[in-house]
């Protein structure tokens, strides 16, 4: 097992070319709750228009992470700057250049889809015949023009994250945050989903997303941070982070140091006689 220093890569090895600012630069962030130390001091920078994933165990700290660098949560220390700007001095300016899709996600329940689109449109201060224009867009390549005037509260997981991506995509922002939009989502749903935001990076937009889905990383990112008990286990492209390991899952399971758990005589009545 070699041991847990950081595996870094990424940015500042990435080859000659001066590269643009970073998406997002963390420095020397804390957040706990109680006795729970959630994030222990990350430092990380993630490049402009990539594709980038934060994986990491149950607990690892990627929602209160992700929470922080979106302004949801205030840090007990440490500096976050996206696309160029203070989130904690500056939010105004960073929530107009972001798209967040939350853990949890709370919507307003008694909208239609539509009106929800209208209403987050008109709250991002554009004008409302464009509004109409992206959501009808919008609802169209999410499939969702069907239930485009049934009230969200009637609406299945898949299609709530759905509706939640069209909402952060409206205003066309720089950087997307999306805390676990795979979950729950079928297949062509997600296959529809990574479509739009294959489009959107090729932009030169940024995406983050946590995940716990290691071939879903694997295949859709061309960056990876790795997370454990709070602190960056390791960051860069794909192929440095995936190191001498046969896939991310493996170099993952290394990094965090969680090799299958071994059930030994735990359990043993499992599957024995009744
Ligand atoms: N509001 C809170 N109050 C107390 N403890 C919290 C709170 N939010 C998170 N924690 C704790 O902080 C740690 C990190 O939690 P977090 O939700 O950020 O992890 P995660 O990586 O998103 O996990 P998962 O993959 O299971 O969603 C956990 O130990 C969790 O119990």
């Amino acid at each position: 097992m070699p041991d847990q220093a950081e595996r870094t890569g990424g940015t500042d090895t990435a080859g000659a070319a001066p590269s643009p600012a970073p998406a997002v630069r963390v420095e020397g962030l804390w957040k706990r709750f109680g006795e729970q130390v959630a994030v222990a001091g990350i430092d990380l920078e993630l490049p402009a228009g990539k594709f980038i994933g934060l994986v990491g165990p149950n607990g690892a700290g990627k929602t209160t992470t992700l929470s922080m660098v979106t302004g949801l949560l205030r840090p007990d220390m440490g500096r976050i700057e996206v696309a160029g700007h203070d989130v904690w001095r500056d939010p105004v300016e960073v929530k107009s250049r972001i798209g967040v899709l939350p853990e949890g996600l709370r919507l307003f329940e008694r909208l239609s889809g539509r009106e929800l689109l209208g209403y987050t449109g008109r709250l991002r201060g554009l004008p409302g015949a464009e509004v109409d224009k992206r959501a009808t867009q919008l609802l169209d390549v999410l499939d969702l023009a069907g239930a485009q005037h049934k009230l969200v509260v009637d609406y299945s997981t898949g299609m709530r994250k759905k509706i939640g991506l069209a909402s952060a995509l409206l205003h066309n922002p720089e950087v997307l945050f999306l805390d676990e939009p795979f979950e729950g989502v079928d297949p062509v749903s997600a296959q529809t989903i990574r479509g739009v935001l294959e489009r959107y990076t090729r932009s030169g937009a940024t995406v983050v997303f946590s995940s716990h889905v290691m071939e879903l990383v694997e295949s859709l990112c061309d960056w990876v941070a790795v997370l454990a008990a709070g602190r960056i286990r390791a960051h860069g492209t794909l192929t440095e982070v995936r190191g001498d390991a046969a896939s991310l899952q493996d170099a993952f399971l290394e990094l965090v140091g969680a090799g299958a758990r071994d059930t030994g005589e735990s359990l043993d009545w499992l599957g024995g006689a009744r």
